[in-house]
């Protein structure tokens, strides 16, 4: 923005503000922005489109050639500057992408009494997919609560699979979900339950990997009385007969021992199973969810995976696209995360603009679960309501390996890394024990021991 200018509709506080943001986010969010923006002057000509336009001109070869005939064709039917007074919502025209629901015309003045337009947006609202299964008007993005359950993503990588599987959901049929640790296969599985007509039944999620494989046999299938020595006398229900009408969810099914590959491979083909020691079969009325971020083929190619089983539950099947590959998500799942933790303990704590660009800009191995545990931790490290960039750095220290992973981080060693952080900054700004002690509201033999912890090594 224009430093020196001051916006007829801005405070001086806010116009400060703004100052502190570097031009940079400004243009970059323009630039990266998932929805199209084109800026016209008060002529009909355009001062500034972003790339994200391209997608709404379903006639483009190139698209900037024939954007330029689009532009030429309509300039002088524009209204401008006369009859834009206020935000217009008009129709799309017929040889925009069917995905444009509407476009959404602002003027921008650049006077007090709104007497001179100085340029005037125009904005693409995208009929998103989800909007066509759900017969909805969701706004921008997908955050469907089922109960204690919300899926939150605004990506089309993401929306895609999330449809077909909604869709999907009210079969009986069999669901592999595919894709990295932390994507949310988990997540996903209980929505596709909550879709199906089974969502008043239970849900059940067992992981293959680890449980040991006799421990793992009597969970699923329960066994009789006397099955083996330690067993109750009253023997114990398995999962399949506990989750009678409802879904079981098989993660890490690329780790399951062979020979219950083809107790899961009998209950798909027969709806039926034998409890460990028993004798009699009993029905198996479930769905049946599996996933794995494992390859399937290559672990049927090493004789691991029963290649009759992998037909069975692989008759739809998804990828979940690790974050990475969806950075529309970050950011609307950061706010999420946030959101939820501000209600938790009523505060009401925001990002800064370069901690969003850091989460956008960040890799994510772990995918969302990092994602929310980065949050949660970055909450945990701020010392006030805004949320900056250092936390994010400590954060990343906090986990040290554990990034790689995705696993569960350590709560005592990010206990540690807060208060290192508090002492040394504390200590760089105030340079002595005592007034260390006082800041931080302890005793100065507390703060000399901390200092020698935190800062002398
Ligand atoms: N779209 C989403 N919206 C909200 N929360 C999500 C979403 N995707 C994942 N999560 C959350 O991220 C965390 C990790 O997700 P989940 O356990 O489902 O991943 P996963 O793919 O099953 O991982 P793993 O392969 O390690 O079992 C969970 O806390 C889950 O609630």
């Amino acid at each position: 923005m224009n430093k020196k200018e001051r916006h007829p509709d801005h405070s001086e506080d806010y116009e400060n503000y703004l100052r502190t943001i570097p031009e940079r986010v400004f243009s970059d969010a323009l630039e990266k922005m998932y929805f199209g923006i084109i800026v016209w002057d008060t002529d009909g000509r355009v001062l500034y489109a972003n790339p994200a336009v391209k997608k709404y001109y379903e006639k483009a070869p190139g698209w900037l050639s024939a954007y330029d005939e689009h532009i030429e064709a309509r300039a002088d039917k524009l209204p401008f500057p006369e009859n834009i007074q206020a935000s217009m919502v008009i129709p799309p025209e017929p040889e925009m992408n069917p995905n444009v629901r509407l476009r959404i015309i602002t003027p921008v003045f650049a006077d007090r009494e709104r007497t001179q337009i100085a340029f005037v947006i125009e904005q693409f609202q995208e009929n998103l997919p989800y909007l066509d299964v759900d017969g909805s008007t969701v706004n921008g993005g997908f955050d469907k609560t089922h109960d204690t359950q919300s899926i939150v993503g605004r990506s089309l990588a993401f929306l895609r699979p999330l449809i077909e599987l909604k869709k999907i959901a009210v079969s009986n049929m069999p669901i592999l979900l595919l894709g990295e640790s932390g994507v949310g296969k988990t997540h996903i599985a209980e929505y596709i339950h909550n879709c199906s007509p089974r969502k008043e039944q239970s849900f059940f999620s067992v992981n293959c990997g680890a449980i040991p494989e006799n421990l793992l046999e009597a969970e699923l299938f329960g066994y009789v009385s006397g099955a083996f020595t330690d067993a109750s006398k009253t023997g114990k229900k398995g999962i399949f007969e506990t989750a009678r009408h409802g879904t079981v969810f098989l993660d890490e099914i690329g780790d399951m021992p062979l020979p219950l590959q083809v107790k899961i491979l009998h209950v798909i083909e027969n709806k039926s199973f034998v409890p460990v020691g028993g004798r009699e079969a009993m029905d198996a009325d479930v769905r049946i969810i599996t996933a794995t971020n494992k390859n399937l083929k290559e672990l049927i190619r090493k004789n691991q995976f029963r290649s009759d089983l992998y037909w069975r539950i692989s008759t739809f099947y998804q990828t979940i696209p690790p974050l990475r590959e969806r950075k529309e998500d970050i950011i609307p799942l950061a706010h999420f995360y946030l959101n939820q933790l501000n209600e938790k303990y009523t505060t009401d704590k925001v990002f800064d603009f370069s901690t969003l660009y850091t989460l956008l800009d960040y890799h994510w191995p772990g995918n969302v679960r990092e994602l929310k545990h980065v949050i949660e931790r970055m909450y945990i490290l701020s010392r006030n309501s805004i949320i900056s960039f250092p936390e994010f750095e400590m954060s990343q220290n906090a986990v040290g390996d554990d990034e790689e992973t995705g696993m569960e981080y350590d709560l005592p060693f990010i206990v540690d890394s807060i208060k290192g952080y508090l002492v040394k900054n504390s200590y760089a700004e105030h340079k002595t024990s005592s007034k260390v002690a006082k800041d931080l509201n302890i005793s100065q033999s507390k703060a000399y021991r901390l200092i020698q912890r935190y800062c002398r090594r």
